[in-house]
């Protein structure tokens, strides 16, 4: 027989559970939303997986896939204001699941309204359950009582403090008192020397404000441990049960004490009677939870758990053990079994067994990825998993470079030059091949309902081959916004760059953090038109993308197609903000110069006036080098499969992955390809639709003409010019 002490803690984490909330200080984060992401790291004490992995019965596990749900619900439900209180809410929630003696919730939003460029923003706390909190209390109050005569407060009785400071908010719940250093508290008489097993390390544990040293997979470095001896004032907190005085007016909230040796964290557990299934406190009628009542009898003083005692049938058969983690390793003497060690495969989320995180296929093609509910993380498919660790397929890098489309765009400041710089970010990455750059497109800002009005884009689509994973090509894609410095006032509000995963070899996923393809892409013409123009033949979610192009709601608001935009500089001074029609200057000696523009912004908001995108150094005025309008051909109008279509010449439109850098310059593909002309709209009021029958989408804008007194940027009778090489548009 031998004795299960090792004092490191049974951890069970859940990183990136990701949902949609709306919590926040702002208005528009209370309307619109945004991902927040949880990091859950469970603490279940030093045996707290032991029963389980003799059992391996899902009844005497923590299941971690109800945990996720309930971080979930939380993200989705009720708003809060701060992050902290949502924090703080999930805490309280996930103590209550048995067997669960701390947790550490850190919660990210990533896409917090800043002024400053910036990667994400988080809170993180630690709490321990009550009944752990009273163990630990007695724990310390027993050893204090050596020195200091205390009354340890068992924890239903009065609220605490006779020592405590009065000004003291109230304690959040289970927050755990602690001597401050250097009140370290000497373990308990006859608590079991610490014995530490399989060379873990010491339970690092709540008392030094950490539950463990967890890698932080955003940015692959390990978070840093709490602040200690902090005096920042903790948030409003819920009124909390009482925990136990320590006299000496030591008492302090969890994180707001003095560092304490790990070794007395080690000690106090030690001084529980340690049961997975049984309340820490001892007294199960004070426990509120009420399923740790299950398995009692397990002193973790011997592997004497009668695994027989539990109803087979109950269990998890052993065939599906490989679907439930078994993570823990076990202490010396336990009846694992052997290769109890590895972390099984989880079933699949889709199955609605289990919601756990990001689980793939080990070094699976990405092929293989199925379809998935939303709001489940990516899975594999069904099949059965080779074991092995578990694998994100969105952090999974593929064996072989595969294709990715990356949809750029901005309206706000240089946008050309910072469309530019990402291409050659692009180009410059490892792990990044670009194949194909699309022409650039200035596009009429498509917008939620009832949301202000915003200048035109320029949208641009790269074609690459990458090695880089899913997540990895995510990163990239931020990392160019921040390199153009993208401020998030308001979501789809205007930005100076918006990078976004289009597709991603044909991996599927509805993560929130990365949903592929991209979920709107489908229906953006702003995307589909120059993805087109680069790759005549792709295809999203098995649908022609130049078919769909022609399709999408806002396919009226393309305004024209810049071809070789990333060398020529022959583009329109003001390839964003106020659109001026072609038709206008279709006539040369009508040629608006940019005082007559910013004539015609006057009335419009202050943003849409300020200066737009404009090359730098661009000192000609080279709209009278742009096709007029009543030249512009329709070639997306041409089944790009069609026998008769002429093919385009290389970098033109319809021409399949232009090449990078773009070849020598060529005719305009429009003339010869028995085009249709963008039917001029006329007399469409403001807001109306732009095209005839065609009726206003939601989310989308009215494409269309405008009256000319009207904001002359937003008018739009169709594609109306080609910016072709050197500015020949024809
Ligand atoms: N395929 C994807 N590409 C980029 N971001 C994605 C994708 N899927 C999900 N996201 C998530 O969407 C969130 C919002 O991204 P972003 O701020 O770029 O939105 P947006 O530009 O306002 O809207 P849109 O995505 O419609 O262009 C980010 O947290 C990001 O993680
Ligand atoms: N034309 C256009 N409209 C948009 C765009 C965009 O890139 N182009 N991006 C948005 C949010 O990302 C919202 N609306």
């Amino acid at each position: 027989m031998s004795t299960v002490t090792s004092f490191s803690s049974d951890r069970i984490r859940l990183t990136g559970l990701s949902a949609r909330g709306y919590h926040g200080v702002l208005p528009f984060e209370r309307s619109e939303g945004q991902i927040f992401t949880a990091d859950i790291a469970l603490d279940l004490g030093p045996r707290g997986t032991a029963v389980a992995a003799v059992t391996d019965s899902l009844n005497d596990a923590l299941d971690y896939s109800a945990v996720a749900n309930a971080v979930v619900a939380l993200i989705e439900g009720e708003p809060v204001a701060l992050l902290e209180t949502l924090a703080e809410r999930i805490s309280e929630t996930v103590l209550a699941f048995p067997r669960v003696m701390a947790v550490e919730v850190t919660i990210h939003k990533p896409n917090a309204p800043l002024e400053v460029a910036f990667d994400d923003v988080s809170v993180t706390i630690t709490r321990l359950s009550e009944a752990a909190a009273s163990v630990l209390s007695s724990a310390t109050s027993a050893s204090a009582a050596a020195s200091a005569p205390v009354v340890a407060s068992a924890p239903s009785a009065a609220p605490c403090a006779a020592a405590a400071d009065a000004s003291e908010p109230p304690l959040p719940r289970a927050s755990l008192p602690l001597p401050s250093a250097p009140s370290v508290p000497s373990a308990p008489a006859g608590a079991p020397a610490a014995e530490p097993i399989n060379d873990a390390p010491p339970y690092p544990g709540a008392l030094t404000g950490r539950l463990d040293a967890v890698d932080d997979s955003r940015t692959g470095v390990p978070e840093a441990p709490l602040a200690q001896g902090s005096s920042a004032p903790e948030p409003a907190q819920p009124p909390v049960p009482p925990v136990g005085d320590l006299g000496e007016g030591t008492v302090d909230h969890f994180g707001q004490a003095g560092p304490l040796r790990a070794g007395s964290v080690d000690e106090a557990w030690a001084a529980v009677p340690f049961s997975t299934a049984e309340p820490v406190g001892g007294d199960p009628g004070e426990d509120s939870h009420e399923n740790r009542a299950e398995g009692a009898g397990f002193d973790g003083v011997a592997p004497a758990y009668d695994a027989g005692a539990h109803d087979p049938g109950a269990t998890t058969p052993i065939d599906d053990a490989a679907s439930h983690a078994t993570p823990a390793p076990l202490g010396m003497g336990s009846p694992a079994r052997p290769g109890d060690d590895r972390i099984a495969s989880p079933a699949p989320a889709a199955s609605g067994e289990d919601t756990d995180s990001p689980i793939g296929a080990g070094s699976s093609a990405v092929s293989q990825y199925q379809d998935v509910e939303p709001g489940h993380a990516v899975v594999a498919e069904a099949a059965p998993l080779p074991a092995g660790p578990a694998v994100d397929p969105l952090a999974e890098a593929p064996t072989a470079p595969v294709p990715v489309v990356i949809g750029l765009g901005g309206n706000l400041g240089e946008v050309v030059p910072s469309l530019r710089r990402a291409v050659r970010t692009l180009q410059s990455t490892e792990g990044v091949e670009v194949t194909a750059i699309a022409p650039l497109a200035r596009t009429a800002a498509v917008i939620e309902p009832g949301a202000g009005e915003q200048p035109d884009y320029l949208n641009t689509v790269i074609l690459a081959r990458t090695s880089l994973s899913a997540k990895d090509v995510l990163a990239l894609c931020r990392r160019l916004e921040a390199d153009a410095g993208r401020v998030r006032l308001e979501p789809k509000g205007p930005r100076t760059l918006d990078a976004d995963v289009i597709t991603y070899s044909d991996l599927r996923s509805a993560d929130p953090e990365l949903i592929l393809p991209h979920p709107r892409a489908t229906s953006r013409s702003f995307v589909l038109l120059p993805w087109s123009q680069a790759d005549a033949f792709a295809e999203i979610d098995g649908q022609s993308v130049a078919a769909l192009a022609e399709q999408a709601p806002d396919r009226d608001g393309i305004r024209w197609l810049a071809l070789d935009w990333i060398d020529s500089d022959a583009l329109p001074k003001l390839p964003t903000g106020q659109y001026v029609p072609a038709d206008a200057l279709a006539d040369s000696s009508q040629k608006v110069g940019a005082g007559e523009r910013a004539s015609q912004s006057q009335d419009v908001p202050d943003f849409l006036s300020a200066p737009s995108a404009a090359l730098v150094g661009d000192e000609e005025e080279p709209f009278s080098e742009t096709v007029p309008a009543s030249m512009i051909k329709d070639a997306l109008a041409q089944d790009p499969s069609s026998a008769d279509a002429a093919p385009p010449g290389p970098g033109m439109p319809g021409a399949p992955s232009a090449p990078v850098p773009p070849a020598p310059p060529a005719p305009s593909p429009f003339v010869d390809q028995a085009p249709q002309v963008a039917e001029p709209i006329s007399g469409a009021a403001p807001g109306q639709p732009g095209r005839p029958g065609q009726a206003p989408q939601d989310g989308r804008r009215a494409a269309g003409p405008q009256r000319s007194d009207d904001h002359t940027w937003s008018a739009s009778s169709g594609w109306e010019d080609v910016i072709g090489r050197g500015g020949q548009g024809n």
